[in-house]
């Protein structure tokens, strides 16, 4: 399996790392505009290959795409990254220029490939790829829900004093700081719902940071994160090498599925081999669907400004 990541910068190198990390591929090519970036970050990461024991080979290339030919996976994470103060739809204007250009250039070596969205505003990222790749919509996945959905993870078990490991949820619909839908009511530790043992207060803790996670860890570093947004490509990158069949909430393009046309937003999908499976169709209740329909909305607005 051949994985090709678009950008070396944080996010990028540290899809890298966590794919090899893993050791279920054969090959990662880095790929940045930065002259030598690339070369750099992979031959740094190779040589922790035998410190960490994997056999991944990684190799870098400033902007020759005729290196990643044959790629069976493409994530997308170039682009720039929010400063603090500002919302990820404010990154539209530079990112949507490079996410087509980079788009066109993955496709055209590798006319398989499956693309993980990275770059922000992901969903709009995500849906511009669809309208520019001329890729079948299983073969596009935004990532976002896999990165929220372990922000709210972390933050369930800080507010029930648990070990992670006990606990399961899910974020669906925008990445954005108000469109993000941490699903409470499906939440549980050990399949007892978590509504059991937070309060009210509690309850909209947890909510309301899972939503700013990624402003406040922006805030704190002064630049956006990377090593859970590469781990969630990585588990992203594995279910597909790997056939798992896993089902993570992603970004995908809806034909009719949870009420919505031509918009990509984040749901619950079987990612595989063939990349997105099956949407899974979650019953929601009243105020989650009226929730969705609002972060539908607000992403449809910022679609708005795309030029094809
Ligand atoms: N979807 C998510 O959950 C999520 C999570 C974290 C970051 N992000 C987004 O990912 C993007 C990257 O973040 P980062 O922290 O890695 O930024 P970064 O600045 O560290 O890295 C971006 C890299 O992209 C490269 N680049 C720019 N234009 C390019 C082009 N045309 N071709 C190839 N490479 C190019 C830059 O040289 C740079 O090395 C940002 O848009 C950020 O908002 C999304
Ligand atoms: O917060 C950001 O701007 C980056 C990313 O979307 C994240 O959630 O970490």
């Amino acid at each position: 399996m051949k994985v090709t990541v678009v950008g070396a910068g944080a996010v990028g190198a540290s899809c890298a790392e966590y794919i090899a990390m893993k050791n279920f591929c054969s090959e990662v090519v880095l790929v940045d505009i930065k002259e030598g970036f690339a070369e750099g970050k992979a031959m740094d990461l190779m040589q922790t290959a035998s410190l960490n024991g994997f056999d991944t080979k990684i190799t870098g290339t400033t902007g020759d795409y005729s290196k990643t030919a044959g790629s069976h996976v493409a994530v997308i994470t170039s682009g720039i990254p929010r400063k603090p103060g500002m919302t990820r739809e404010e990154l539209i204007g530079i990112n949507a220029g490079i996410v087509k250009d980079v788009t066109e250039n993955l496709v055209k070596h590798s006319p398989d490939v499956i693309i993980i969205v990275v770059s922000n505003p992901m969903d709009t990222m995500a849906y511009l790829v669809h309208k520019t790749s001329g890729l079948p919509k299983h073969k596009i996945i935004g990532m976002g829900g896999a990165l929220d959905s372990a922000r709210f993870k972390y933050r369930l078990a800080e507010a029930l004093e648990a070990p992670i490991s006990d606990v399961d949820g899910m974020v669906i619909a925008a990445h954005s700081d108000t469109g993000m839908l941490p699903l409470l009511s499906k939440a549980t530790r050990n399949g007892v719902p978590v509504t059991d043992f937070l309060n009210a207060e509690q309850q909209k803790y947890v909510i309301e940071e899972t939503k700013v996670g990624g402003a406040t860890l922006t805030k704190l570093l002064g630049t956006s994160a990377w090593y859970a947004p590469g781990a969630a490509v990585s588990v992203m990158v594995q279910a597909i090498a790997c056939d798992q069949k896993k089902m993570i909430p992603c970004s995908l393009m809806l034909e009719g599925e949870y009420g919505q046309n031509d918009i990509c937003l984040g749901v619950p999908a079987i990612i595989g081999k063939n990349g997105v499976e099956k949407i899974v169709n979650v019953t929601l209740t009243a105020e989650e669907q009226l929730k969705f329909a609002e972060a539908a909305n607000a992403v449809r607005e910022v679609n708005g400004d795309l030029k094809f």
